[in-house]
């Protein structure tokens, strides 16, 4: 695969900066910055309760930070309007919510932000059809969402998020609990994206089929940042918490890369 222009000196999408937030009693962000610059795919990774979900969450107005900003797109979060730019999918929830709707009515919602008041013209519908078409079900357009597995779901909540042809997107552990062959689909439907430059922040346990998208993984540990940098090789199929990588040159000791430990 051809290397990508560097991103580093893109304008910022997302950009939090000494974030601090508290749920419940308990101080879950502490200082964080996270940046994702245009066109830049970056990966959130650490142990369960590191504050990954909180902190994208922050990012979308979610979760009010006691400390710090966040800005979108160069604008300050209470002031950002434009959420038709931004896709969010959230982790583990199902597109059905006890509502009969089908696959293309769940999608064409995610148009909304872009259409406001207006009446949907073709550019809408197409960009709704190709959505569905992207994540592999197009032939189930009409098929009730009650009736699909959890990786179908998955897809669908991707495929609304795409229907508005978002600029950035962030996405909450797409692959958590998803079957093998979704979970190509969505690695291809995420190329597809990142080949037409959308920046993407993925929240992630590992980072698995997706590794080869991905320019740079930040790491949090107790709600602080302890890495920002390339994704190092080794945490491909093994980003998981207390996980001791062993390089496959290293004649000495094993190597702890200290990441999510
Ligand atoms: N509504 C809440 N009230 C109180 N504490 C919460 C709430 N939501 C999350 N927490 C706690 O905040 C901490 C961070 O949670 P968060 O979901 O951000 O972590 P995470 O890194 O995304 O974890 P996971 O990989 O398990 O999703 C956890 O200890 C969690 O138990």
């Amino acid at each position: 695969m051809p290397e990508r222009e560097s991103t580093t000196n893109r304008e910022a999408v997302v950009s939090l900066r000494g974030a601090t937030a508290t749920l419940g009693a308990r101080p879950v962000l502490r200082g964080v910055d996270l940046t994702v610059r245009r066109g830049e795919v970056v990966a959130l990774l650490g142990a369960n309760g590191s504050g990954k979900s909180t902190a994208v969450r922050s990012v979308i107005g979610q979760v009010p930070l006691t400390g710090g900003t966040v800005e979108l797109f160069g604008t300050e979060l209470r002031r950002f309007r434009q959420w038709g730019r931004v896709g969010y999918v959230p982790q583990r929830t199902t597109a059905a919510g006890g509502v009969p709707a089908t696959i293309r009515e769940v999608v064409a919602s995610g148009r909304l932000a872009r259409t406001r008041l207006r009446w949907p013209g073709k550019a809408d519908r197409r960009a709704v059809d190709r959505a569905i078409e992207l994540v592999g079900l197009a032939d189930r357009a009409k098929d009730s969402v009650s009736a699909l597995s959890g990786g179908q779901h998955q897809r669908v909540l991707i495929a609304r998020a795409l229907a508005a042809e978002p600029e950035l997107l962030i996405m909450d552990e797409p692959m958590a609990g998803v079957d093998l062959a979704s979970q190509e689909i969505l690695a291809a439907t995420l190329r597809e994206q990142v080949a037409l430059n959308t920046s993407v922040l993925l929240v992630l346990h590992e980072l698995g089929p997706l590794e080869p998208l991905i320019d740079r993984a930040v790491v949090l540990r107790d709600g602080c940042v302890t890495h920002d940098g390339p994704p190092p090789e080794a945490l491909g199929q093994h980003a998981l918490p207390g996980h001791d990588h062993v390089h496959p040159h290293a004649a000495v000791e094993p190597v702890r890369t200290g990441l999510l430990t």
